[in-house]
């Protein structure tokens, strides 16, 4: 089987998208780990697939896969990629776009300045919910990682993460720590590490361990979550300007009831097609 393909990022974190409105294919897990593979495949961070909505009052459908084949609920940097390809596809002409998503519907608005302004929704801290397993609902909980006792926050972006404060994110041990967060048994449901660099209190620098992809250049809903994280703990005040290795996002949350809003590049890089076997 034939499948056309784009390759986009935002920001560096690297996107396979598929357009399943106007083609047909059967993608299974084992064709998601074989094109997700640098060397043998494509490569990629998340492969994303279009489909026409279920609910005729949204514009499409999108799924997200990590590239270790899992799906996944909710992705920043890919839902600003998917806005930029359902139009360079001509797919839709709209600038608002309304999508289902695993994690619910998102609004998207493609500015006329080429970046995409996307709602984020409101994060969720409770521990039930990320989930984590922790007795209380406090901002900061300890977790046991072999000898070191670190103190993380833990947010839902639909997606889980746990955000560690580190004072230098160049030298923060995220390739050791990273693996040993994504997999520790009190986030039954695996969990995204942020690693956070308060700068000020309208910046960050930040690194994040993605659940089923590794260490990537950048992570929409890392950087909300890690935004969320810090003014909830009185350490930021919106609007944050969130540097990632791969360039610089812009997140708001001025009320703690309304929802984040992040705003962000998407870059298309080619067009491709791959034999599905
Ligand atoms: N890169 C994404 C997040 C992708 C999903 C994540 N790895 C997970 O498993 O939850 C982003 O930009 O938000």
């Amino acid at each position: 089987m034939l499948l056309h393909f784009t390759k986009m990022h935002g920001l560096g974190n690297d996107f396979v998208m598929v357009d399943l409105v106007t083609q047909r294919a059967r993608i299974t897990p084992a064709h998601i780990c074989q094109l997700a593979d640098r060397r043998f495949g494509i490569g990629f961070d998340q492969l994303l697939i279009v489909e026409p909505p279920r609910d005729p009052t949204m514009d499409f459908r999108y799924r997200i896969f990590n590239a270790d084949g899992s799906e996944v609920e909710n992705c920043g940097n890919g839902a600003r990629c998917f806005a930029r390809f359902v139009r360079d596809q001509r797919l839709t002409h709209k600038r608002d776009i309304h999508v289902e998503t695993a994690g619910g519907p998102l609004v998207l608005k493609v500015q006329h300045d080429g970046m995409v302004r996307v709602d984020m929704g409101r994060p969720r801290f409770s521990p039930a919910g990320v989930p984590f397993e922790a007795a209380g609902d406090q901002p900061l909980h300890t977790l046991q990682v072999g000898e070191e006792t670190l103190s993380i926050s833990v947010v839902s972006m639909g997606n889980p993460h746990a955000v560690l404060q580190v004072d230098d994110v160049e030298s923060a041990p995220v390739e050791r720590l990273g693996p040993a967060i994504e997999a520790h048994p009190r986030f039954p449901r695996k969990v995204n590490a942020g690693f956070m660099q308060v700068v000020s209190p309208s910046r960050i620098r930040l690194r994040v361990f993605e659940r089923g992809s590794g260490e990537t250049l950048a992570c929409g809903t890392g950087a909300c979550a890690a935004v969320a994280s810090g003014i909830r703990q009185g350490l930021l005040k919106s609007p944050v300007t969130v540097e990632l290795p791969g360039g610089e996002l812009s997140i708001e949350w001025p009320d703690p009831e309304a929802a984040l809003i992040m705003v962000g590049p998407a870059t298309r890089v080619f067009d491709g097609r791959v034999v599905l076997n």
